[in-house]
């Protein structure tokens, strides 16, 4: 088909031909010769002139043409005509077009540039066998896959044809446009583009969003796809819509992806050798009338940044000029063009095969899809291929956390997401989430780049697994400390906190003697330094605040401390809960939950994300929304979470365990008691001190009184029950018993309770009957007295089990004499520590001559708060007897009463 222009050229020629006819037929004219020479020569060169400018072929084509052709004064024109198209093509065309097929076949395998519909619906299903990837990078997008894209094919005649393509994916995008009869041709040319790109990944690599300006009905045949998502259709007066969430996208992805130095998504795909995200094609069908303005600005911006972040524009019909590489194919009314093989190719596009099959290969692709996002990855798979522990926490931390359609989704702990929140009803998979956001940050850094501190405060063992236990020997190194069946020791809680604010204030103070201000900058300036991430877990952490009470006071105070300034000295709180929305230390101070910018909500999670962001409650099982800025709407990843089986855990603990497994970690299990032989261990010789528990602080340290010979240095234990009260009356004998100096004796009393316990941890004892007790006191009493005006001070213990089962014995005399022991025994190196069954009767002791001030140091175990008031100077004492605990107050180091572990048996 000619065009306008050429139909005049033709007509010119023809008319100049008819001129020359005639001139021929004069030729015997001598005085015409001049002119019909001149008409003969401009006749030819305009024929050679249309030659070259049109193309041989082209005017061959030409049926009008074809006397032109036939007439011998032109053979010679055409001739040379070939001969010129022959020396300046040849070359070309005996290799070219096999090159180009060659180039094709390179750079368009498979799918991407195979000739026919064998491809069409040969996507990779997940096989039974083959549980984790397509087991090929290119398949997953991340190595080796196409980056030309075949559309048809062109022909430089005469030769053979070649494969014509366009590259696609990070690459550039690509204008289509076409005029109103040929639209429809267009339509089929992308659609096809689609279907190529779908055949050629594993389904849910690639994600298609289509907006037509003027219909929802663009690609009917690709329709099956919408069903997984992998086609959204977009509503055609909402192109904001899209807009906005494109560049939500590419924003998400620089300041995430590529925040780590590469240039582009698929930079990090290749470095990472893995997709955090899929690829977006976006087509945007108009109909060749430009965008409004500020939409034009907007796509614009989204066309310059999108290729890096994985965005590829098809525009069809939307004339925009985009400053990024572009390539066009354009249907014109004299055949079709590409910009890839330029202006004198006609390009015949790949033909559309018919709707049943195109169908059918979407239904094939969904099925294919809907068996990926079924499969279930095992926690093995998001451990690191290679270059285990030898991750950098120095600008933060970063793992996989989960899957989003076999892109991984991460979770990073590092100064713009500091600190995180996880919420999610009981049973949908909080702990499964934290035991393997655990274990694969583990196999990441060594422990001199991340040190954990677990604590659970269910009934549970979650933890536990981390540390050494019976049968395996083995730990997880990076765990400093595991807090295990804490549920109702929040104290243990608040200790954690204030070791957190200590820690960040001793790396505060260090780094201001560098003159830094961040962890990142410390390291650098001090790379001999120990400066590890911290990440404090806590499982169930309302637990903490459940009463509103002086604890839970300190406690949000610290947390306030540790969350806005531990960003900065990589210290990182992780806290997981039940139910987040009525923990009101939390959304009372905004500067507390503000800091909580990673937010992680489980299904039917309520209050964790956003207040307008409903996406967890339809969540499937076993997903989570992972997102890094705050709950916000658009920063909702969803991710698959693998099951965290015990046996990949294991072996993560195991592989570190041998690597860096030189210290245990401190554990701190609530449901078990100290053991006294450790708690006493370490004690310094040389002062008497009486251990009366464990504090509950992460060291574990004794809870002891020190007995100096002081007024008041009496130790007074308040219990009903035998049980534990014996325990810490063995307690403070096995302590004294390790730290008196020697020669100091010991009396002991059992005037309730088997003392075989006591006896064995004391040794050498004199045992009081409960007949001989009241003389014996009396004797002591004397003594007292005596030392008073002497210099005599060699300690006496005198260790009373029930001591007011001899209330009835004492008589006034004997009481007197008890409380001459108790108000001036201490200053003269005589000292009572003694276990009272109420508090009341050793009130009533401690009046008259004595006071309650001669009992320093004291602790309540079954017995009411109110009852101990009097002997802490306090109006009240909140306390509320739990087994195995202890509320302890010794005046000489308190200023309130603290909660202590019972120690174990004294056997
Ligand atoms: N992603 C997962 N894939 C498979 N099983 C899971 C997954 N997450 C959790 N489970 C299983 O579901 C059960 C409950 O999980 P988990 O204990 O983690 O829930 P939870 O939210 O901590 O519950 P609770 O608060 O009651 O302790 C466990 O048996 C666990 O193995």
């Amino acid at each position: 088909m000619l065009t306008v222009a050429g139909r005049k050229h033709r007509e010119r020629v023809e008319e100049a031909f008819a001129e020359f006819h005639a001139a021929a037929g004069r030729a015997l004219g001598a005085a015409d010769r001049l002119r019909e020479d001149a008409v003969r020569r401009q006749a030819l060169s305009m024929f050679a002139l249309w030659l070259r400018r049109d193309g041989l072929e082209a005017a061959r084509a030409d049926r009008g043409l074809a006397g032109s052709f036939a007439a011998p004064a032109l053979r010679g024109v055409v001739r040379a005509s070939e001969n010129d198209r022959s020396t300046a093509l040849g070359t070309w065309a005996r290799s070219g077009p096999a090159r180009l097929a060659d180039l094709v076949a390179a750079h368009a395998p498979g799918a991407a540039g195979a000739e026919g519909t064998a491809w069409l619906g040969q996507v990779p299903f997940p096989g039974a066998a083959a549980q984790s990837e397509t087991g090929d990078p290119a398949l997953d997008g991340i190595k080796d896959f196409p980056t030309l894209w075949r559309i048809g094919s062109g022909r430089l005649a005469p030769g053979p044809s070649f494969p014509v393509a366009v590259p696609l994916l990070e690459e550039s995008h690509l204008r289509v446009d076409s005029r109103p009869r040929t639209r429809a041709r267009a339509e089929e040319l992308v659609e096809l583009l689609l279907l190529r790109l779908f055949s050629a990944f594993r389904p849910g690599v690639l994600r298609v969003d289509v907006w037509d300006g003027s219909q929802y009905t663009l690609f009917p045949g690709l329709h099956p796809l919408s069903r997984t998502g992998l086609v959204t259709a977009h509503d055609p007066n909402d192109l904001d819509g899209l807009l906005d969430q494109l560049a939500e996208r590419v924003h998400r992805v620089h300041s995430r992806v590529l925040s780590e130095g590469d240039t582009s998504l698929r930079d990090y795909t290749e470095r990472t050798g893995k997709r955090s995200e899929p690829w977006q094609v976006v087509v945007l069908a108009g109909n060749r009338a430009p965008l409004p303005e500020e939409q034009q600005r907007r796509l614009q911006r989204i066309a310059r940044s999108g290729l890096t972040a994985g965005i590829q524009l098809v525009l069809l019909d939307l004339p925009v000029t985009v400053a990024a590489p572009v390539e066009s194919v354009r249907f014109t009314a004299d055949g079709v063009r590409c910009s890839m093989t330029g202006e004198h190719i006609a390009v015949t596009p790949d033909p559309l095969p018919g709707r049943g099959e195109v169908t059918g290969a979407c239904d094939t692709i969904v099925r294919a899809h809907e068996g990926w996002r079924s499969r279930v990855r095992g926690l093995a798979e998001f451990l690191p291929r290679d270059g285990w522990m030898t991750g950098n926490s120095a600008a933060g931390l970063q793992t996989d956390i989960g899957d989003d359609d076999g892109s991984a989704v991460e979770l990073r702990l590092d100064d713009a997401s500091p600190h995180a929140l996880i919420g999610g009803p009981s049973g949908s998979g909080k702990t499964n989430l934290l035991i393997g956001m655990i274990t694969s940050l583990a196999a990441r850094y060594s422990p001199s780049e991340l040190q954990f501190y677990l604590l659970d405060f269910k009934e549970g063992v979650s933890f536990a697994q981390f540390a050494p236990g019976q049968q395996d020997k083995t730990w997880l190194p990076h765990a400093q400390l595991i807090g295990i069946n804490v549920n109702t020791d929040r104290e243990f809680g608040l200790a954690l906190l204030q070791f957190l604010a200590d820690e960040m204030r001793r790396r505060a103070d260090v780094a201001k003697q560098q003159e830094v201000t961040k962890l990142e900058e410390l390291r650098r300036a001090d790379p001999e330094g120990h400066w590890p991430r911290i990440v404090a877990i806590v499982d169930e952490f309302q637990f903490l605040f459940a009463e509103n009470d002086a604890l839970a006071k300190r406690a949000t105070n610290l947390l306030e401390d540790v969350a806005r300034r531990g960003r900065s000295q990589g210290i990182h709180l992780v806290f997981a809960s039940q139910d987040v929305s009525g923990i009101e230390a939390f959304w009372g101070r905004p500067a507390i939950f503000e800091q909580f910018v990673l937010r992680i909500a489980l299904p039917r999670a309520r209050r964790v994300l956003a207040t307008l962001n409903e996406a967890a409650q339809t969540l499937p099982k076993w997903h989570a929304i992972v997102n890094h800025e705050s709950g916000v709407k658009h920063g909702n990843e969803i991710a698959r979470i693998p099951d965290a089986s015990k046996d990949v855990v294991h072996e993560v603990q195991v592989r570190a365990h041998e690597q860096f497994g030189a210290e245990s970690p401190r554990v701190f299990d609530g449901a078990s008691s100290p053991a006294l032989g450790a708690l006493v261990a370490d004690l310094p010789a040389g002062e008497p001190l009486a251990v009366v528990g464990q504090v509950i602080d992460m060291e574990g340290s004794p809870a002891a009184v020190r007995l100096p010979d002081a007024p008041g240095r009496n130790v007074a234990v308040f219990g009903s029950g035998s049980r534990d009260a014996l325990r810490v009356m063995g307690g403070a004998a096995a302590g004294l018993a390790r730290t008196a100096p020697s020669g100091a004796r010991f009396l002991l009393a059992p005037l309730v309770g088997d003392p075989a316990g006591i006896e064995q941890v004391l040794g050498e004892v004199e045992t009081v009957a409960l007949a001989d007790f009241r003389a014996r006191v009396e004797e002591l009493a004397a003594t007292v007295r005596e030392r008073a005006a002497g210099s005599d001070r060699s300690p006496v213990f005198l260790l009373v089990l029930g001591a007011d089962a001899a209330d009835p014995l004492l008589e006034r005399a004997g009481t007197e004499a008890f409380r001459t022991v108790l108000r001036f025994g201490p200053e003269v190196g005589v000292h009572v520590v003694g276990w009272w069954r109420s508090a009341t009767r050793l009130k009533q002791l401690l009046s008259m001559s004595a006071s309650v001030d001669d009992v320093g140091a004291w602790i309540g175990l079954d017995v009411q708060g109110a009852e101990l008031a009097p002997f802490a100077s306090l109006t009240s004492t909140t306390w509320s007897p739990r087994p195995g605990r202890g509320l302890f107050f010794d005046r000489a180091q308190h200023s309130r009463p603290e909660v202590v572990l019972v120690p174990g048996d004294a056997r």
